[in-house]
């Protein structure tokens, strides 16, 4: 018997600036991002199972693989949600570091719910595939569609703006790991001094000008990690005195990245953090 495969590309995503305006009576905050997706991605195999079950799998030894994987949540939510009685195996073959402020487990889960809904034929529109996303975390929204957008609400509710120009993205996270959760409870909006502006950044990537792009980076959620963590402010600083052009914490951290024009540069910066952090990766923005 011939079974069914298909395959989805589930990218990482970054934070080009990331404001929090304040916290909501529902426990989660108000927030402005502007978020694009860069070339490192993870890869999902779905397979149709004869028996009515969800199996995961992977070769990465450090994911749940059970209902508290993100993948597993998706495929269970659509299941529920359009009475599907198939059963599907779904293979995550995990490129994206986890625990990162790199949104892979939201990355993963909103590529089940793409291939899911490719597999099981069940024709929902991408909207539709937001809403239920957003039932699984902020950041599940944004990866149905990827591309560029501005973010608001609690990261749920987007505008797709256009791409910023094409550049080397160098990321590098150090071996810690950042509770999301942690990072929001900790915030303290009175403490910020300088709010990134999303309509500056917007304005930025509409010039597609590069410099006013790095000139415009910012995430207030800094001002919590890099106190509880010195080793992201050191690695911030390193990747500045490399030369990378713009530098700055992806999401609640651990992760920092560098926006860099001369692919003459990245070497010179990916071996010299390569130096003192593991993980290391120098990709392209997706475009
Ligand atoms: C930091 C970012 O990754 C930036 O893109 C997102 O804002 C967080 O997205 P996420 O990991 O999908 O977050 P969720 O799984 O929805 O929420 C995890 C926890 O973070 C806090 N949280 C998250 C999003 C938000 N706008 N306000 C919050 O306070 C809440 O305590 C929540 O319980
Ligand atoms: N498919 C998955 N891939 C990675 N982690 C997963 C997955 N499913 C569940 N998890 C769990 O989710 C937690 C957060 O992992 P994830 O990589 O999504 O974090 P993140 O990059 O910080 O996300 P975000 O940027 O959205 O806050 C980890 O504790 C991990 O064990």
């Amino acid at each position: 018997m011939n079974v069914l495969k298909i395959y989805e590309k589930a990218p990482a995503k970054i934070n080009l600036m990331l404001d929090v305006l304040h916290k909501r009576n529902d426990g989660f905050h108000e927030v402005e991002m502007i978020m694009t997706m860069v070339d490192l991605a993870d890869r999902l195999e779905f397979s149709e199972l004869p028996r009515d079950t969800i199996f995961i799998s992977s070769q990465a030894g450090y994911i749940p693989l059970d209902e508290k994987n993100l993948a597993f949540q998706a495929a269970r939510l659509i299941k529920e949600r359009y009475d599907v009685r198939s059963g599907v195996h779904i293979h995550l073959d995990k490129k994206i570091p986890v625990a990162a402020g790199l949104a892979g487990g939201s990355s993963d889960a909103a590529a089940t719910l793409r291939g899911l809904n490719r597999l099981w034929r069940l024709n929902i529109p991408d909207q539709e595939l937001q809403e239920l996303g957003a039932e699984l975390g902020s950041d599940v929204p944004f990866c149905i569609t990827g591309g560029t957008a501005l973010a608001t609400g609690r990261g749920e509710k987007l505008t797709p703006i256009p791409n910023p120009p094409q550049c080397w993205v160098i990321l590098a996270k150090p071996p810690i790991n950042v509770s999301t959760a942690d990072v929001y409870g900790r915030f303290r909006s009175d403490k910020i001094v300088r709010h990134p502006s999303a309509a500056k950044m917007e304005e930025a990537i509409r010039n597609q000008s590069f410099a006013e792009v790095c000139g415009q980076m910012g995430n207030v959620l800094e001002d919590v990690t890099l106190k509880l963590y010195p080793e992201v402010l050191h690695l911030k600083e390193a990747m500045i005195k490399l030369g990378a052009d713009g530098v700055l914490m992806s999401g609640s951290g651990p992760t920092v990245f560098g926006l860099v024009s001369k692919e003459s540069k990245v070497a010179r910066i990916y071996n010299g953090l390569r130096g003192f952090c593991k993980e290391v990766y120098a990709v392209r923005m997706l475009t």
